[in-house]
C-alpha cells in the first residue's frame, strides 16, 4: 500500500446523500480526513451524525456520492474490509463480544496481524502458542494504553459502561489503525472523563488520523483540527475549530436544539 504524503487525503467523502424512504439524513455531504489530524462532525440530535458515520463504516450505502481512500475510489465500503484497509471503528453501542474476556475482545483488534482467523482459531482450531503471546501482548499494551489492562479477564457485562467504552477504544487501537472512527465517544461519561478522553483522543495523531462524531461541542471543539457541523442532514459550517464556533448556522442549530430539549446539556 502507498504511503500517504504529508497533506494529501486520506480519506474522502464527496457529495454523499442519504435517504431513508421519503427522509434526507444526509444530504451532499463532503468531508476529508487527513492524516494525522482529528476531524469532527457534530450536529444537534437528528443532524445526520451518526447516518454519516455508518457510511463511513460500510453500515450505510449512500443513495449517491463517492467515498475515496489514499485517492482510490472505494466503491462499495463494506464493513468487513475495513481493518484490511487499516480503518478501524468504535460504536456508540460499544458492541463487545458478550462472551469473550476484556483481552479476548481486544485480541479480535489485533486479529488484523494474523494470517488465519482470530475466531475460527478461538472456538475451534489450536493456534500457536507464539501467535496466542504475540496477539495477547499487542491487547494488554492497547489495554495498558486506554487504562483497563486491569480488566483482562473480566467478561464486559461485568464492568461499568465508561469502562467497556475503554475496552472498545482498546480493540481499535490494537488493530493500529490508520484512520479510526469514532462514533460518540464522550456519551455516558461525565465531564472529567471527557476532559480525558479529549486529551487522550489528541496524543493519537501521532499515528493515526481520527473522525469524531459527537454532539458535546466542548470536547469536539478542543480536540479537533477541523469541523464539519451538520443540521437537518446538510453541512451548515465546515473548518477550524475557531472558523465553526461563531457561523451563525451553528449557534442556530445549537439554541435551536436547545429550545426543543427545554435547555441544558447532557
Ligand atoms: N435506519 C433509518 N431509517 C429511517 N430513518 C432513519 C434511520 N436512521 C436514521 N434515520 C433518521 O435520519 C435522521 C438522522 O439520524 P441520525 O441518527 O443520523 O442523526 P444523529 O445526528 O446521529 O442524531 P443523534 O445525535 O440523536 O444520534 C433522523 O431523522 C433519523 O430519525
Amino acid at each position: 500500500m502507498p504511503s500517504t504524503r504529508p497533506g494529501s487525503p486520506l480519506f474522502e467523502i464527496t457529495g454523499v446523500t442519504v435517504r431513508f424512504g421519503g427522509l434526507t439524513a444526509v444530504d451532499d455531504v463532503s468531508l476529508t480526513a487527513f492524516p494525522a489530524e482529528v476531524h469532527g462532525v457534530i450536529g444537534p440530535n437528528g443532524a445526520g451524525k451518526t447516518t454519516l458515520f455508518n457510511v463511513c463504516c460500510g453500515f450505510v450505502r449512500p443513495s449517491s456520492g463517492r467515498l475515496s481512500w489514499r485517492g482510490d475510489d472505494v466503491g462499495e465500503l463494506r464493513p468487513h474490509r475495513l481493518a484490511g484497509m487499516g480503518i478501524a471503528r468504535t460504536l456508540q453501542s460499544v458492541d463487545l463480544f458478550r462472551g469473550l474476556t476484556v483481552v479476548e475482545n481486544v485480541m479480535v483488534g489485533a486479529d488484523r496481524f494474523r494470517r488465519s482467523g482470530f475466531l475460527s482459531s478461538l472456538f475451534a482450531l489450536p493456534r500457536s502458542a507464539a501467535d496466542e503471546r504475540r496477539l495477547r501482548e499487542a491487547a494488554m499494551a492497547a489495554m495498558a494504553e486506554t487504562g483497563v489492562a486491569g480488566y483482562a479477564d473480566r467478561l464486559p457485562g461485568s464492568l461499568p459502561y465508561p469502562v467497556q467504552k475503554r475496552v472498545a477504544l482498546a480493540r481499535a487501537l490494537a488493530a493500529e489503525p490508520d484512520l479510526l472512527l469514532l462514533d460518540e465517544p464522550a456519551s455516558g461519561l461525565g465531564h472529567d472523563e471527557i476532559l480525558e478522553l479529549g486529551e487522550f483522543v489528541r496524543t493519537l495523531t501521532t499515528r493515526t488520523s481520527v473522525i469524531l462524531v459527537d454532539h458535546h461541542m466542548d470536547l469536539v471543539m478542543s480536540v479537533c483540527d477541523r469541523i464539519t457541523v451538520l443540521d437537518f442532514g446538510r453541512t451548515v459550517a465546515a473548518g477550524s475549530p475557531e472558523e465553526v464556533r461563531d457561523t451563525p448556522a451553528v449557534i442556530d442549530a445549537y439554541l435551536g436544539e436547545e429550545a426543543r430539549r427545554g435547555g441544558g446539556d447532557d
